[in-house]
């Protein structure tokens, strides 16, 4: 099934990147759409306004509600009927952690909607009103702040987009790290290729023995050590992917 993906932004342009590479090849493979949307063709007034002065005062400018609200009748228009509710997810410094596990969860949705702010932010009332025709997931990428929603999509729509089957060329290497890192699970252990000596240095011994035993075996321990070196969080969490 195609999974389609419509972003909404005053820079349409910071998705040219998703036609390059792997997404890019799933496009071309019919396998996804990817659609992106200039907020702007929604404002009717000389200045094609997007942003106005907060109430309540504060610094900096707030997204206007009206062009939001065009924008998305526009998506919910071109959708086949009888639909099912478009997920709507809006990146946010205050929203949920955006996870593996959220990754996963969005990789099921046949149509995902991002609607990217900037300024301070969209005025509320275009979330209150969207979560009545969206599934609306307001996520975070992380404990940072960025200056829009957009590098935050791209994230998000690159995770997401690996985890649906036939995008990623060879499946073996999700099924692997789905088991053992980057989600809940525990950090990557090292990887080598060839050439086996490189400016003096080595690739460890168990590695080009054979033995696949001790190779899982290594590859564990490392895990375990850099997980416990950095992330020791994610040693704290009982999952059942780790024995
Ligand atoms: C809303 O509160 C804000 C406070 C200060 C600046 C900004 C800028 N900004 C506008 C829209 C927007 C969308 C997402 C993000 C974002 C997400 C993550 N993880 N970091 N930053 C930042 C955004 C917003």
């Amino acid at each position: 099934s195609v999974m389609r993906i419509d972003t909404i932004s005053i820079f349409p342009e910071y998705f040219a990147p998703l036609h390059l590479s792997l997404i890019g090849k799933a496009i071309d493979h019919g396998l996804l759409e990817v659609s992106s949307h200039d907020l702007r063709e929604f404002t009717h007034d000389r200045h094609r306004s997007v942003d106005d002065t907060p109430y309540g005062g504060g610094a900096g400018m707030v997204m206007k509600p009206e062009p939001w609200g065009e924008a998305l009748d526009s998506i919910l228009e071109q959708l086949p009927s009888p639909r099912r509710r478009p997920v709507l997810v809006v990146p946010t410094p205050s929203g949920r952690p955006f996870t593996q596990h959220a990754a996963a969860e969005l990789a099921g949705a046949e149509h995902l909607v991002f609607a990217c702010g900037r300024y301070e932010g969209i005025d509320h009332r275009v979330l209150d009103w969207a979560d009545e025709h969206f599934e609306l997931h307001e996520l975070s990428l992380g404990d940072y702040v960025l200056n829009g929603g957009e590098v935050a999509a791209l994230a998000m729509i690159e995770a997401i987009v690996r985890l649906v089957p036939g995008v990623i060329g060879n499946p073996d290497s999700l099924v692997e790290e789905s088991y053992s890192a980057s989600t809940r699970g525990m950090l990557e252990y090292p990887v080598y290729t060839k050439p086996s000596q490189w400016r003096g240095l080595e690739v460890p011994g168990v590695l080009l023995s054979g033995d696949h035993g001790a190779v899982d075996a290594w590859r564990a321990l490392r895990s375990r050590e850099i997980t416990a070196a950095r992330r020791p969080d994610l040693l704290d969490q009982e999952s059942p992917d780790r024995p």
